[in-house]
């Protein structure tokens, strides 16, 4: 199993909050409704760590090193329940997150994409394509 964080995968994480809950006798208390709420309780922790320090820069420059860790700590343990609550629900996680991706650029097109629109509208408009009266 690689260590490396470049190379993990969401399925690498499902496997091992798998093993995590099968060899603690878990599994019993990792229903989707005990793991959303874990969540969310994580979300909550990973929140505090901003809370009160007003707007903050890109990259952190400003920050401790510890606080980064503890930073890295909370927004894994989101991760980790959120990897595992997809698996509990029997939802492709990574399949799902790609599809959304794919949603999301159809939703907001990008300022390339609008401008391409435009100047296919506008050689159909030059070629009576569109304004064609029969
Ligand atoms: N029933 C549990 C309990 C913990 N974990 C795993 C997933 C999280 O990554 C981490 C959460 O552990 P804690 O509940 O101890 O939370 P913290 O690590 O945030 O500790 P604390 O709340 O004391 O800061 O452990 C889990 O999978 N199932």
């Amino acid at each position: 199993m690689s260590e490396e964080g470049s190379h993990v995968t969401l399925d690498l994480l499902k496997q091992i909050m798998d093993k995590f809950a099968k060899d603690r006798d878990w599994e019993q208390y990792h229903s989707p409704r005990n793991l959303l709420l874990a969540m969310v309780g994580e979300v909550g922790e990973l929140s505090e760590i901003f809370q009160w320090k007003g707007e903050v820069a890109k990259g952190l420059p400003d920050w401790k090193e510890e606080e980064k860790v503890h930073l890295g700590e909370e927004l894994s343990d989101v991760l980790l329940y959120l990897v595992r609550l997809s698996d509990m629900c029997g939802v492709d996680l990574g399949k799902a997150a790609l599809r959304k991706v794919q949603l999301n650029a159809i939703k907001y097109p990008s300022k390339v994409i609008k401008e391409e629109q435009e100047v296919s509208t506008n050689e159909k408009d030059k070629n009576g394509t569109d304004t064609e009266v029969v």
